[in-house]
């Protein structure tokens, strides 16, 4: 007996969380807003249409709809799991003198520090992404890429790869990183080498996933850092806090406060059209829809989020869940 179910096996193995996403996916299928990140050249490529939810149960069962196995760059999605990474690497007291956890309301590129500390705000915008990844441990290079994919592994179950076509497009085009890096340097945020920092985070941004990868690892971040399909440990779980924490107050940018306020769980979104999202001790959401609106999210995965959480009763403050509900 099986117990992962996708739209093939819906005679199968009928479930009211497939039809719920199998009825978001038809409703949203052929909205047209948005449109696909274009600063990255190689990202400008992809097809607009492509469309996928996936949910990923802390007990391991599996409901995903549309194109759930098409490969596309994380993007800053591997912000979160860096952080983590980080966090393993030298602890909570010292990641927190490099890099804040402060949301900052503006847009995920800006190029601003913390004026009184001159740490970059939190670790999911881009400066304080490349801080964080600078703090990465490893003898070189290799040795840092590696174990930024092998840690990539142990979340997602197998082994992944850096897509060449996007690193390089980004390292050729990544100017505002490179100034945001720059800026970090002349204030002692991040060591001088800062090129092998920029390409270590340029290569994390390109692993390609897809949506059901993405779901696996919300999965794995639901369930105390244990991933559900293979029991691997991806993260020590006293960091499972952290990272939700910062998910929670800066994982969608500038729309942060407002998703807190609809949503009500932690997320974080990426330029690919990836949204992944955390329902605490529950179960992993990714979807995946290309376009963009003004502030770098998926409309559809917005919309879809939306509307699960109201469905699904996913608000983490949702009166209920303190036995007062209407
Ligand atoms: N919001 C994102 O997904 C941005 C990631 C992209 N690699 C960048 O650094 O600009």
């Amino acid at each position: 007996m099986t117990n992962k179910v996708n739209q093939g096996d819906l005679e199968i193995l009928p479930s009211p969380l497939l039809t719920v996403i199998n009825d978001l996916h038809s409703k949203y299928k052929s909205l047209k807003e948005g449109i696909v990140a274009n600063y990255i050249p190689e990202l400008a490529k992809v097809d607009p249409d492509l469309f996928s939810i996936s949910i990923v149960t802390v007990d391991g069962q599996v409901y995903q709809v549309g194109d759930y196995q098409q490969l596309f760059t994380i993007q800053s999605i591997s912000k979160v799991f860096a952080y983590g990474l980080a966090l393993e690497d030298h602890g909570r007291d010292y990641v927190l003198t490099r890099v804040g956890v402060e949301p900052t309301g503006d847009a995920f590129n800006a190029i601003i520090l913390d004026e009184q500390s001159k740490r970059p705000y939190n670790p999911m915008v881009n400066a304080g992404a490349i801080a964080t990844t600078s703090l990465i441990k490893g003898a070189g290079a290799t040795e840092r890429l590696n174990r930024v994919l092998e840690m990539f592994r142990r979340y997602i179950g197998h082994d992944v790869f850096v897509d060449i076509s996007v690193f390089t497009s980004e390292r050729s085009t990544g100017h505002r990183n490179r100034a945001m890096a720059h800026l970090m340097l002349n204030f002692g945020m991040i060591d001088k080498n800062i090129e092998e920092a920029l390409d270590l985070y340029f290569q994390q941004c390109a692993v390609m996933v897809n949506c059901h990868d993405l779901a696996v690892m919300a999965a794995t971040l639901a369930n105390r850092g244990v991933n559900p399909i293979t029991g691997e440990q991806a993260v020590n779980s006293r960091y499972i806090k952290d990272i939700l924490s910062v998910m929670y107050t800066c994982g969608m940018y500038n729309f942060a406060g407002e998703w807190a306020y609809k949503v009500g769980i932690p997320a974080k979104s990426g330029v690919c059209g990836g949204i992944l999202a955390v329902v605490p001790n529950k179960m992993g959401i990714a979807v995946f829809s290309p376009p963009l609106d003004i502030r770098g999210n998926s409309v559809r995965g917005v919309k879809v989020c939306e509307e699960l959480s109201g469905q699904l009763g996913l608000h983490l403050f949702e009166c209920g869940k303190f036995g007062t509900g209407e």
